[in-house]
């Protein structure tokens, strides 16, 4: 199977804060694999290391092949990254977002156009795209930010808490999306705290405590493993080094 992401013994401390002490996964084409773990637990530095947001202090993190510490301009080329505060101009239409985005991203026009296109179709927002973006519902915007983010289709895309705040139509909607774009071979990595949605979404999960991966599995090979009926018993054995 083809690797999108190969996380090598990762590790990043904060003074003398050792926040990840020496991860390593891998993430495969076409496949979303979710990183749960308490509060603290090291997910978002993680994150952060892969989205070249932060440097590591050891290890490497390899994107498409390119290394996050050699190469980090390579890896941004490959991958796009959709914080959970992320937001948009209030202030132009969901369509003036996109083309303003999109030349940002991509010099050629062409190019830039055929981003803005698949971004309107990704995105599902129909007519309102034609609106200011401050009429939206939070669940619209996170739509538009969304298909935003996948407009260059990138190799991976990293999405921290993708439905935090959202209701439970919009959030079924956002993970559809998430699921169609990996069916088309986008990989994902994500972070989040709601385990009915990481049983829903992932492929695979990892569980990090203390920057430290415990386990990685399937869902089923998690609750297997820990003899428990759902997500979120697997996690509390597993925070707790059962
Ligand atoms: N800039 C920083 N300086 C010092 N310590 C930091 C810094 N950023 C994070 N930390 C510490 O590193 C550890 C891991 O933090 P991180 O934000 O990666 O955890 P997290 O799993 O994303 O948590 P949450 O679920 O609450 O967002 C925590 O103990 C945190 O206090």
């Amino acid at each position: 199977m083809e690797k999108t992401l190969q996380v090598c013994d990762l590790k990043k401390s904060y003074g003398k804060k050792e926040a990840v002490k020496g991860i390593s996964f891998e993430v495969d084409r076409g496949e979303i694999f979710a990183l749960i773990g308490p509060n603290g637990a090291g997910k978002t530095t993680t994150i952060r290391m892969i989205a070249t947001l932060l440097g590591p202090t050891g290890g490497d993190a390899l994107v498409s092949g390119n290394s996050v510490v050699e190469h980090p301009e390579r890896v941004r080329q490959c991958i796009t990254y959709l914080p959970d505060e992320a937001g948009a101009y209030k202030t132009m239409t969901g369509i003036g977002y996109l083309k303003f985005m999109a030349d940002l991203f991509v010099r050629d026009g062409q190019k830039a156009q055929e981003c803005v296109d698949y971004a309107v179709q990704k995105c599902g927002l129909g007519d309102r795209l034609h609106d200011k973006i401050g009429s939206y519902s939070r669940g619209m915007i996170r739509k538009l930010l969304l298909s935003r983010a996948v407009m260059t289709r990138p190799d991976l895309a990293i999405l921290d808490e993708p439905t935090s705040g959202l209701d439970i139509l919009n959030a079924l909607e956002i993970r559809r999306m998430i699921k169609d774009l990996a069916a088309e071979g986008m990989s994902f990595l994500l972070s989040s705290h709601n385990m009915l949605e990481i049983e829903y979404l992932s492929d695979r999960v990892g569980i990090i405590d203390k920057g430290i991966l415990h386990v990685t599995g399937t869902c089923r090979e998690l609750k297997e493993r820990y003899n428990t009926h759902n997500l979120e018993e697997v996690f509390e054995k597993a925070v707790a080094g059962a």
